[in-house]
């Protein structure tokens, strides 16, 4: 029997340090991920390069086979895109931005993240506060969509002066290097002006912009209703915006159906993974947040997955759950996370699965719960079809995959492109 599908499942942050003493893959009961890496062949991934702590947008980007060095339009415009929003070029720059907690006097960082404690609402309350805000200079004006939980994102314009995403982050989490960002460990807990990164008018303008951005955005959100009420309530206030990953314009690349000559859908619930699989032109079914049972969330992912099997050559889905609580550093939590989506998603699907079908499984990048913090380490990637035979492997964790058969893969955007002629060998 030839291989006609791939299902190209992939745990966001499922991986920790090759070196942690027993990781989370390790501790987790996952019988569907174990038996995948059992019956497949296995190896490990550097999803953008050696020494690259990727964010996930950089990490995707390159799993699905572009060099992000070459083509990455900057986070900003992916969650842009992904939120439903245009970006004018020359005259908007995008920002992936946090709703976050400060001391208004000092500026200091007390949580990047509101303590993860904002809701939808109170996001699109604040940011509705700030949404279309004058910001004095250069024609200059804010647009502010609010995504999920802590994330939105800010699109600094100017009807009459060009700008440019060649600046820095204001969110002191993530430093850009050339074009990408790179997820730091340590960092000073304080909001970070914004500079030209090139010696621009328009760098230099767009800098400015974002940094009374900061200012303003800190006065008015400090003060607002939702802020006070949960003051009141011994909740931390989302009274600042973090900007970082700025990006002006889409890149020109070759679509994934045509890139592959097959045919690409992705799924994926939060708003960078989205825009992703748009901009890079797959057909793509956004998913509801994953909140609530995790058998219904699973088993409605698992069902769409299913169904697009039916359209679709290439069913590439991304699952969020394990990343946050390796940012947290709880691994336990971490743990639950990939027993589910195994309990739920895995094991169904591969007593489902048709024979003429692949199940490719990895993650866009390692968040150790020991670090909290995206690293570079590799990834473990394992794919199981019919028509591969087996290496020795017999679960899917880091270091166990790599004594695989497909080695350490030193790229992730070398990496589709073997399996995808690995499996065409074998029909
Ligand atoms: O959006 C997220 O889930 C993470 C990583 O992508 O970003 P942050 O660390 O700002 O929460």
């Amino acid at each position: 029997m030839s291989v006609k599908k791939l299902l190209y499942l992939v745990l966001d942050g499922m991986a920790d340090r090759l070196d942690d003493p027993a990781t989370t893959l390790e501790l987790a009961v996952k019988p569907g991920l174990d038996y995948i890496a059992r019956n497949g062949v296995c190896g490990l991934m550097y999803t953008v390069g050696k020494g690259v702590a990727p964010e996930s947008d950089e990490a995707v980007i390159s799993i699905l086979g572009y060099n992000p060095h070459e083509v990455y339009p900057g986070r900003g415009v992916i969650e842009a895109v992904g939120a439903g929003l245009s970006i004018r070029e020359g005259y908007e720059v995008a920002f992936r931005a946090n709703f976050a907690t400060v001391d208004p006097k000092t500026k200091k960082l007390i949580d990047r993240r509101v303590g993860r404690s904002l809701s939808t609402e109170e996001a699109n309350e604040l940011a509705k506060a700030v949404d279309g805000l004058d910001l004095g200079k250069y024609d200059g004006y804010a647009r502010v969509k609010a995504t999920i939980g802590h994330r939105a994102v800010v699109v600094i314009s100017s009807d009459k002066y060009r700008l440019s995403p060649y600046v820095s982050n204001s969110d002191p989490a993530y430093i850009r290097k050339g074009l990408l960002n790179i997820a730091v460990k340590e960092f000073e807990p304080y909001i970070k002006p914004v500079e030209a990164l090139e010696n621009t008018e328009e760098a230099k303008r767009t800098a400015e912009l974002a940094n009374i951005f900061t200012e303003k955005t800190i006065e008015i959100l400090d003060k607002h209703p939702v802020n006070i009420k949960r003051k009141e309530k011994g909740l931390l206030p989302g009274n600042a915006i973090l900007l970082r990953d700025a990006g002006g314009t889409l890149p020109k690349t070759t679509p994934l159906p045509i890139k592959y000559g097959l045919k690409f859908a992705v799924l994926a619930e939060m708003p960078v993974e989205i825009g992703i699989g748009r901009i890079f032109g797959a057909d793509t079914i956004a998913l509801e947040p994953p909140i609530g049972d995790p058998s219904e969330v699973y088993s409605v992912r698992l069902e769409k997955s299913l169904e697009a099997l039916k359209k679709y050559d290439i069913v590439y889905v991304h699952l969020k759950g394990p990343d946050e609580p390796g940012h947290d550093g709880n691994i336990e939590l971490k743990k639950k996370r990939i027993e589910d989506i195994d309990k739920y998603f895995v094991q169904p699907f591969l007593e489902k699965m048709s024979s003429n079908t692949a199940i490719l499984v990895t993650a866009d990048h390692a968040t150790p719960p020991s670090i909290g913090a995206h690293t570079d380490d590799p990834v473990p990637v394992a794919v199981m079809a019919e028509t591969i035979q087996p290496d020795q492997t017999t679960k899917l964790t880091e270091k166990e995959c790599r004594k695989g058969k497909l080695g350490i893969i030193p790229h992730g955007w070398e990496m589709l492109p073997k399996i995808i002629k690995l499996l065409n060998q074998h029909t």
